[in-house]
């Protein structure tokens, strides 16, 4: 279904729908920018939304938490009516809070219960270090020991994990599951219908990290009965550096008091009466704990629109055909070079990010931006490529990929050092 030619990638520009999204994001003429999987590109609707923050807090002062076009008092649940179709809540289960681990550390303080015998949370080994770290202390916290009670899914090929090992996983003394919905180095997207329905028939609560797929993949985290999800907005969703995270409550857990509590999380109109008796919010909004990063949550105003615009299920299709093209050419162009892609094929298996393995993979990544090509490097073999929907056309994608040959058929990688910079 796909051609080698240039022009064929000309042809698959002319017939995107989705085409003129590129016009709103800052990208120089030349460059191709691969690496919004890590962090995504800044539009002009998120530059003029921070800028109208900064204008409200200019113009209204103290008066901007009530005031304005976005007052920031209400700008969390705001925002999180507006994630939600992203990732498949009801408006009132998802809030913008935190950051990605800063609310894994509320959600586990939370629904991690353990009790006589059940005392284990599992995850699995191919994790993102800091959700790991979070876990091993929230361990600890709790006086248990990480290297008993920490239980990480082996990977059978070391870019993989198979649903069936996380579910044989699950045993008895197993009291919380964490796992990413997207692996964050081979792009392996899990099934979490199958993952949530294990889990519950076993009597465990369940919990997803969305960074890898929030954004770039429709989810359906209400209706498959998840009980909690927790994600950034930096990366697809394009919110900025730092950008404030949201988090994801089923409202079958609506009522509980959250295991970390603040003033934010309060039900609005009794946070200010000042009490000492907490007061959660009914919703996911008692997640919260201090006030919100009102500067960093900014750009998210304008961000959304975009997704508003294009429709996620758009989204998906165009990332789905992007992915596919680029492995089509991965196979065609790179197949004398030592390239492995290492990512699931199968589209419902695979997120935004297409997985390249090779030994020099370091070096391949040094030399990919002095041609201007931003790409993603994780140690020790893994180049990660996302072409974004909305700003990476076909034919950056053919760009890449015959840069990448000339790369390697000039052995230009040579000239680099092979291994990571400070960050990656
Ligand atoms: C899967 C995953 N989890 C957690 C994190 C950590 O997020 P943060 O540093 O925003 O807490 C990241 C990225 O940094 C990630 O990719
Ligand atoms: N959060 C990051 C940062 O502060 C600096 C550099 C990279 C990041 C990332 O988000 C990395 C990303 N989570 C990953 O999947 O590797």
């Amino acid at each position: 279904m796909f051609k080698q030619d240039e022009q064929f990638a000309h042809e698959l520009d002319q017939q995107d729908e989705l085409k003129h999204f590129k016009n709103e994001f800052y990208i120089n003429d030349n460059h191709i920018y691969m690496d919004g999987n890590s962090l995504g590109l800044m539009s002009k609707r998120a530059e003029q939304s921070l800028h109208n923050v900064t204008e409200a807090w200019k113009n209204y002062a103290i008066g901007g938490w009530m005031s304005g076009d976005h007052p920031w008092f209400y700008l969390s649940e705001d925002l999180g009516k507006r994630i939600a179709p992203l990732v498949g809540g009801k408006p009132e289960e998802v809030i913008v809070t935190g950051s990605t681990t800063t609310n894994l550390h509320q959600l586990v303080s939370s629904f991690y219960q353990p009790e006589e015998g059940r005392t284990k949370i599992l995850a699995d080994e191919l994790n993102f270090p800091s959700d790991i770290y979070a876990l091993q202390s929230q361990l600890k916290l709790h006086g248990y020991d990480p290297d008993e009670h920490l239980v990480r899914v082996k990977s059978r090929d070391g870019r993989t994990i198979e649903e069936d090992d996380i579910i044989a996983a699950m045993t008895d003394d197993v009291a919380l599951v964490i796992l990413p919905t997207v692996l964050y180095r081979s792009g392996q997207l899990l099934n979490i219908e199958k993952l949530t329905k294990a889990a519950h028939e076993r009597g465990i609560p369940i919990g997803f990290d969305g960074c890898h797929s929030v954004g770039v993949i429709p989810h359906n985290f209400h209706n498959a009965g998840v009980d909690f999800a927790y994600w950034c907005h930096y990366k697809y969703v394009n919110s900025g550096p730092g950008g404030v995270a949201g988090l994801f409550v089923h409202e079958k857990h609506f009522g509980k008091t959250p295991g970390l509590t603040g003033w934010f999380g309060s039900d609005k109109e009794k946070q200010f009466d000042m009490e000492h008796t907490f007061t959660p919010a009914e919703d996911a909004g008692a997640y919260q704990i201090g006030t919100p990063h009102v500067l960093s949550v900014a750009p998210l105003i304008g961000s959304l629109e975009l997704f508003e615009e294009a429709g996620i299920e758009n989204i998906r299709e165009k990332s789905l055909h992007k992915t596919g093209y680029l492995m089509y050419l991965v196979e065609e162009f790179l197949g004398d070079y030592g390239f492995t892609i290492g990512n699931p094929k199968e589209d419902e298996r695979r997120g935004g990010h297409v997985c390249l393995e090779h030994d020099e993979a370091a070096s391949i990544c040094k030399a990919l931006k002095d041609y201007d090509v931003t790409p993603d490097f994780r140690s020790p073999n893994v180049i990660r490529l996302a072409p974004v929907a909305f700003y990476v056309t076909y034919h950056d994608v053919y760009r890449t990929v015959q840069i990448l040959k000339e790369i390697m058929e000039n052995k230009i990688y040579k000239k680099y050092k092979n291994e990571r910079d400070v960050i990656a």
